[in-house]
């Protein structure tokens, strides 16, 4: 059936639902017929849908050029799609708890039990590291669950829209759905989030980051007394600069534009796995020996951790921000070497014999030329954080079957964002040739 509402086609079919995209949308494969009368198959990405699922689907088509606007500024938009009528429902369906999952941008997967999310993240990573890493057989563990998959964000980026409220955009558009709270946001964010739509906010954004340790707080664009003094009765302290957090028991200064991870909870359970891969089955006394390198550091979190136990660590990262932070957190460490610039710069030049190296790269992974560096002169031990399992599976690829330098030992996927498509993992390697 298709219907033309205000210059909006939308045609609805009943499909059954196949497997979740990496985007954690459902697939459906309609049928349709074009212009001359030829039918063809496409395959549309269904929001909030499950596998299995029998269900009804509105299509928007995609909105067409205006006549007179030129072609070539033109981008094709993928049609809006969104389930109108459950038939038949999956056992792993669970009702999300937001008013707005499905419409808004931030979450993707709240309508699927947790067991089963974690279980879908670990074979996500398991089909990208055969047919991207090519292992066939990878060292893939269970996902680490996070205790409390709900309130769990420490950092939120708010849009704000004409009349100066905050909340977060809708899938696929710039729309600013209102918001009163996030169930995945902290609930001193959200407390936070109820003050600042009581004023009129600067657009385009509000970002909001809190410590988990304390009530101490970071708000951009910096907000009035009023609004201060309003935070302040909730107990909610609004730092000037910096905030501290407390991660594996030390002290962290973070400013509002250097990284920090997210999720405090799994951060700690990550950081015992970047210290447990790097450092164990040696001996205390060779630890103590070790040098190591935290290759995009950020404030310096690994780099802080692993400093009480190896004789000394080298981080390296490029944002001025995060130096300062990295600097302040380390203060106090001796046998610590801060680099300023990026790592695919800096480590060819590394003249230091080097034991193991931490590398936390953003989504796109590694620059070639920290591959090859770290293939021209193997070190004992790697440990590989990554936000992104393709980008790693790629990387890992070259490193362990490509080049043959390391081998893998294992790939920890770790649930450091519940309720959304987005996978973290800490894979461990070793030199081949020891
Ligand atoms: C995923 S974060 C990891 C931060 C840190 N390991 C942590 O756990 O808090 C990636 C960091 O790499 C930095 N970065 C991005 N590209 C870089 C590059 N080419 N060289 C050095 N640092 C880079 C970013 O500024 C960011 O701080």
């Amino acid at each position: 059936m298709t219907q033309i509402q205000e210059e909006r086609t939308i045609t609805y079919y009943t499909v059954e639902l196949g497997a979740l995209s990496r985007d954690g949308h459902a697939t459906a494969e309609i049928s349709e017929q074009n212009e001359a009368g030829e039918v063809h198959t496409r395959l549309l990405q269904v929001p909030a849908g499950l596998p299995g699922e029998r269900v009804t689907i509105a299509v928007e088509a995609p909105p067409t050029p205006r006549p007179g606007r030129k072609r070539r500024h033109w981008k094709q938009r993928p049609p809006r799609v969104w389930i109108t009528e459950l038939h038949e429902t999956s056992p792993l369906r669970i009702q999300a708890p937001c008013p707005v999952f499905g419409t808004c941008g931030g979450c993707q997967i709240q309508h699927m039990r947790y067991t089963a999310q974690l279980e879908w993240k670990r074979e996500v990573v398991h089909q990208l590291l055969h047919e991207v890493g090519q292992f066939t057989d990878p060292p893939l563990l269970d996902t680490v669950a996070c205790d409390d998959p709900w309130h769990y964000r420490n950092h939120m980026r708010f849009s704000v829209n004409r009349e100066g409220q905050a909340g977060l955009t809708a899938r696929g558009s710039h729309r600013v759905l209102p918001l009163e709270e996030c169930p995945i946001a902290h609930e001193q964010i959200n407390r936070a989030l109820k003050v600042v739509n009581q004023h009129v906010n600067p657009r385009p954004q509000v970002l909001i980051r809190c410590a988990t340790a304390n009530n101490q707080m970071l708000i951009q664009p910096a907000q009035s007394e009023e609004v201060r003094q309003q935070m302040a009765e909730q107990g909610i302290e609004i730092q000037a600069e910096t905030m501290e957090e407390v991660l594996g028991g030390q002290s962290f200064r973070i400013r509002p534009s250097s990284f920090f991870q997210t999720n405090t909870a799994q951060a700690e359970k990550m950081a015992r796995m970047v210290l447990d891969g790097l450092l164990a089955d040696q001996p205390e006394e060779k630890i103590r020996q070790m040098t190591v390198v935290d290759a995009y550091c950020g404030v310096g979190t690994f780099a802080a951790l692993l400093a009480p136990h190896v004789g000394k660590v080298i981080a390296i990262e490029e944002s001025a921000s995060a130096i300062k932070d990295a600097q302040w957190n380390m203060r106090a460490v001796e046998h610590v070497e801060i680099i300023k610039g990026k790592v695919e710069d800096m480590l060819p030049g590394l003249s230091a014999r080097i034991d193991g190296f931490v590398i936390d790269p953003p989504r796109a992974g590694c620059q070639s030329t920290v591959l090859d560096a770290l293939i021209q002169n193997p070190v004992a031990r790697i440990v590989y954080v990554s936000c992104d399992p393709s980008t790693l599976a790629r990387d890992l690829n070259i490193l362990c079957n490509v080049s043959q330098a390391y081998h893998l030992r294992s790939v920890q996927p770790l649930d450091m964002f519940p309720q959304t498509a987005h996978i973290e993992n800490v894979a461990v390697l070793e030199r081949t040739t020891l």
